[in-house]
C-alpha cells in the first residue's frame, strides 16, 4: 500500500519522491482509543486497522518542488519561508513560544518508543472519550504536554481562542494525531475534515522543523456568507494521481504563505485559518527560510538559507464533533 498513489482512505496523504515507490514503505495509520493505553498497545500496533474516513480533506495536489541540495550558507533568488506568523485570521504562531526542551525530549522519546517502533507506521490517532462512567484520558505525557500548552498559550492568544482550545468543561472529545515524517516526506494541502473535527486545533512540532504552506481556499468567494460547513472543500480524500479529483481551482495559490515551524514550536488554527485556508507540507529534505542578515546587499525579500529537515514528529490536538467519535460513546 503505497500512499503516494493509493486512493485508500486509511493513510496519511504523504507526498514522496516517485523513486521511493521502488522501495515502498507501507504507511499505516493506527487508531488507538486512549482507554486501551498502555496495556494493549503492542497488540494494537502489530496489526493494521481500518478507519471510516481520512483525517483531512485533501484539496490540492502536493507541490512537486525538487529538493534543493542543502547548504546552510546558500542564498538564492526565491522567497524564503516566513519565521513569523502570516497575516491569517485565527492563526497563531510565535517563534519565541517553545515547548520546554526536557518535555519535548520526553514526549518525542515516549512517542517514538511506544508508537513508532515499527518503521511501517507513520501515523497514530489517540482519542479521549466523553463519559460519565469512566475517566478516559490520554497517555500522561500527552496530557502533560496539553497542560503545558494551556499555560504557554494563554499570554499569546485571545481569551476566546484560549477558551475554545481549553474550555472549563469539555463538551467534545479530543483526538490527538501523531504524524511522523522522515526527511523528504510531507502531507498534501488540506483543510482538516469539516464533518469530523471542530474549531480550534493545536499543532506541535518535535524533533525537527519544517515549512508549512498555507493557501486560501476560493470557497469563501464562491459561496459568500454560507459559512464553513458550505465551503467547497472535499470531505473525502482524493486520489493524488488523478488531477480531476484535486481541483486546484479550489485553492488560491496567489494568496499563500510558507511559514517555518521550528522544532518545539506551537501552531494554533482557528476560525478562518482552520476553515478557509489549507495547510500542507511539501516533500523536501530541506527548507529555504528567511535569514534577514545573511547577505547584506540583497533585498530582504530574497534573503534566506537552507535548513535540512530531520525526523519530525507532529502532535495535533483537535476536537471531535458530536457523532464523529470513531471509537464509540459509552453514554
Ligand atoms: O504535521 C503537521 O504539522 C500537520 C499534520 C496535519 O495537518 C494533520 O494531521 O491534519
Ligand atoms: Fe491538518
Amino acid at each position: 500500500m503505497d500512499t503516494s498513489t493509493s486512493t485508500d482512505n486509511n493513510k496519511r496523504k504523504l507526498t514522496e519522491d516517485d523513486h521511493q515507490i521502488c522501495h515502498p514503505r507501507k504507511h499505516l495509520r493506527i487508531e488507538i482509543p486512549s482507554t486501551i493505553f498502555p496495556s494493549t498497545i503492542s497488540d494494537t500496533l502489530s496489526s493494521t486497522t481500518t478507519s471510516p474516513s481520512s483525517l483531512f480533506s485533501a484539496i490540492s495536489p502536493p507541490q512537486r518542488d525538487l529538493d534543493h541540495p542543502s547548504s546552510a550558507t546558500t542564498c538564492t533568488l526565491q522567497t524564503p519561508a516566513l519565521l513569523i506568523a502570516p497575516p491569517i485570521s485565527g492563526l497563531y504562531f510565535n517563534p519565541g513560544l517553545e515547548i520546554p526542551a526536557d518535555l519535548a525530549d520526553s514526549v518525542f522519546t515516549f512517542c517514538m518508543s511506544t508508537y513508532f517502533c515499527n518503521p511501517k507506521i507513520n501515523q497514530i490517532m489517540l482519542f479521549t472519550r466523553l463519559s460519565s462512567q469512566s475517566t478516559t484520558s490520554l497517555p500522561p505525557i500527552l496530557n502533560r504536554l496539553l497542560d503545558t500548552l494551556f499555560t504557554l498559550l494563554r499570554p499569546h492568544i485571545p481569551v476566546e481562542t484560549h477558551n475554545l482550545l481549553f474550555p472549563a468543561a469539555s463538551t467534545q472529545a479530543r483526538q490527538v494525531i501523531l504524524n511522523l515524517y522522515t526527511p523528504g516526506e510531507g502531507i498534501a494541502s488540506h483543510v482538516d475534515l469539516l464533518k469530523r473535527f471542530g474549531d480550534g486545533i493545536i499543532g506541535v512540532s518535535l524533533g525537527s522543523g519544517c515549512v508549512m504552506r498555507f493557501a486560501r481556499t476560493l470557497a469563501e468567494t464562491s459561496t459568500p456568507g454560507e459559512g464553513p460547513a458550505r465551503l467547497s472543500i472535499h470531505d473525502e480524500p482524493v486520489n493524488l494521481s488523478d488531477p480531476l479529483s484535486c481541483p486546484e481551482s479550489d485553492v488560491d495559490e496567489g494568496v499563500a504563505y510558507n511559514v517555518y515551524l521550528p522544532e518545539r514550536s506551537v501552531l494554533v488554527l482557528s476560525s478562518d485559518a482552520r476553515y478557509k485556508w489549507t495547510h500542507g507540507i511539501e516533500k523536501r529534505k530541506s527548507d529555504f527560510i528567511s535569514c534577514p542578515d545573511c547577505v547584506p546587499d540583497i533585498p530582504s525579500a530574497i534573503k534566506g538559507r537552507w535548513v535540512e529537515r530531520g525526523t519530525r514528529l507532529s502532535i495535533t490536538y483537535r476536537w471531535l464533533l458530536p457523532g464523529a467519535d470513531v471509537v464509540g460513546c459509552d453514554e
